[in-house]
């Protein structure tokens, strides 16, 4: 995310997204490029610190005053505490002060290194601190790595955590990159050794469940740590999940969630990873002795974990959007996973058999050819919560000539081949379009060419990999197009270079350029359908 925290380059400030206000123009004289954006941007929107904190938590001060979230009152009377650690933290914790009011006494959060700067360059100063907070704020992590500051930001955090009593009640904060800004090795291991491990499990490929599993194992304030530390204040967790399915004992490394990682299932990934030969002894120790520990709490009646964004809230929200522009509006999945240029065959399958309706070909070999290569792919790809059979029963039933909006969300992966610049939304958008392209050269021209198509991918963070800007968008059209400006499209991919080419094609206009947004739900796909114009 630091690599975000830079002036977009002026060129593009042209195509940056106002902020999310409401359609004037009719929504069909609209171009499906500015509902793609409308979409993106609503689904960004619910998620941002200030609506997510505001629905999630309510002082009341009829009668004893109380916070309430959910079904839960936590009486309050000046005994407040906050910490949070994550990359949308700062914003979460300026809304929560001005919830709490005189009734927090002291916090401290970690958050990216330069996140305050960057803020305030792009005009988003309601996620900042007011000038005489209660909160105290370290920056750390810088590269998303742990380091000297957000290991002292772990101490101070541990410290005030330590120093809490039956009568006090703790808020904690958590959004993504969590683990990188509450670093707390547990001794022997040094923070050096710590970064090594989990640096060398991340570039071999360790899935975010295997990384924080580890993680755990080696803390002292993940895997439920902190509230143990906290114990016997209440703990109350308000977290913003960057991870598929939302595991409160994942994002973040789960600190207020009680998880012991056992040493077999410690060495199993390890040894998953060929990095059993070269673990610093201080890992070895700890790994080896890394058995539920016997004094912790029996109850945790004192820890309350609530989820109070995620990616399917974006997408719903999303989705009401759509049905009020008027398109029939199908959710695929919120934990989209697996290699982009699977994920990308997948999609242009899907907007294939969505033309073929449109198109009124809804029955016939052509399209039982699209829907047997589609249950293929999603069989390999094992997408959770994606329910293929079901999804396309639905397509089959709409009447042709109607516009239809496909959302998806979750997180991919890039294999890194080349040495270009690019992320993997707008890698995907240009694998997509080199699909369609595809696909059209085979005989899916015909179909495809009643329909318009506009494919939409964006880090709800704002940032798609080490880029500027958030994602991309594609369409059937683009790879034609990019030739006649003289960009080959397979050339850019094959070095990972899809920014390099959404910064030239049609100098930058299909990039996704928001800004950083001061949230983070994994990335959101949006796919619009049209019968063209007769
Ligand atoms: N040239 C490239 N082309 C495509 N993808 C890339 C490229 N360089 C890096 N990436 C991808 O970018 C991601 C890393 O960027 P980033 O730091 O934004 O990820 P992250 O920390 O997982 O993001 P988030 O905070 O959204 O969870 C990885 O998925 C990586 O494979
Ligand atoms: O911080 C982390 O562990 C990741 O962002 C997943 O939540």
């Amino acid at each position: 995310m630091t690599s975000a925290l830079k002036a977009l380059p002026n060129i593009h400030r042209a195509y940056m997204i106002p902020a999310c206000r409401g359609l004037a123009s009719h929504p069909r004289s609209m171009s499906l490029w500015e509902h793609g954006l409308h979409l993106f941007r609503s689904a960004v929107g619910v998620v941002l610190p200030a609506p997510m904190l505001r629905r999630a938590l309510v002082l009341k001060t009829d009668g004893c005053p109380r916070l309430v979230v959910r079904d839960r009152a936590f009486p309050v009377r000046r005994n407040l505490y906050l910490v949070g650690f994550g990359k949308a933290v700062l914003g979460m914790a300026a809304v929560a002060e001005e919830i709490l009011g005189d009734h927090l006494i002291q916090g401290v959060v970690s958050v990216p290194h330069g996140i305050r700067a960057c803020l305030q360059q792009a005009g988003m100063e309601e996620m900042l601190l007011k000038p005489h907070s209660r909160i105290q704020v370290i920056e750390g992590a810088k590269h998303n790595l742990p380091d000297r500051e957000a290991l002292r930001a772990a101490s101070m955090i541990r410290e005030l955590a330590e120093g809490l009593t039956a009568d006090d009640l703790l808020l904690v904060l958590i959004s993504g990159g969590g683990s990188a800004l509450l670093p707390a090795p547990t001794p022997p291991i040094l923070l050096e050794e710590k970064e090594k491990v989990t640096k060398l499990l991340a570039s071999r490929g360790a899935t975010i469940q295997e990384l924080n599993t580890i993680r755990k194992a080696l803390s002292l304030l993940k895997g439920g740590g902190l509230a143990q530390a906290a114990y016997p204040a209440q703990v109350l967790s308000l977290i913003l999940s960057d991870v598929i399915g939302n595991p409160v004992d994942i994002i973040a490394s789960g600190p207020t969630v009680y998880s012991s990682p056992s040493a077999q299932r410690c060495l199993q990934i390890m040894t998953k990873y060929n990095l059993m030969s070269t673990l610093p002894r201080s890992v070895e120790t700890v790994l080896s002795s890394s058995v539920s520990d016997p004094s912790g709490p029996k109850d945790y009646s004192h820890i309350y974990n609530v989820v109070i964004g995620s990616n399917s809230l974006a997408l719903e929200e999303a989705k009401r959007q759509a049905e009020d522009l008027g398109y029939w509006t199908l959710i695929l999945s919120a934990g989209v996973c697996g290699e982009v240029s699977r994920v990308a065959k997948l999609y242009s399958q899907l907007i294939q058999f969505v033309c073929l309706s449109t198109a009124g070909l809804g029955e016939g070999p052509l399209r039982d050819q699209v829907r047997g290569d589609l249950l293929k792919l999603a069989a390999e790809l094992e997408i959770p919560g994606f329910n293929l059979v079901d999804s396309l029963k639905a397509l089959q039933g709409l009447e042709s000539e109607r516009s239809v909006c496909l959302l998806a969300g979750g997180e991919t992966t890039v294999q890194l081949q080349g040495n270009g610049k690019g992320g993997r939304n707008q890698e995907l958008a240009l694998q997509v379009a080199l699909e369609l392209h595809r696909a059209k050269a085979t005989g899916a021209g015909y179909f495809l060419g009643k329909c318009e198509v506009l494919f939409l991918s964006g880090g709800t963070d704002g940032q798609d990999g080490p880029t500027e800007a958030a994602g991309a968008f594609s369409s059937q059209e683009l790879v034609d197009k990019a030739a006649q400006e003289g960009l080959d499209v397979e050339t850019f991919l094959s070095n990972n270079d899809s920014y390099t080419f959404f910064s030239k094609f049609r100098n930058g206009h299909h990039l996704l350029l928001t800004g950083l947004t001061g949230t983070n739900v994994m990335d959101i796909q949006a796919i619009l359908i049209r019968a063209r114009d007769r």
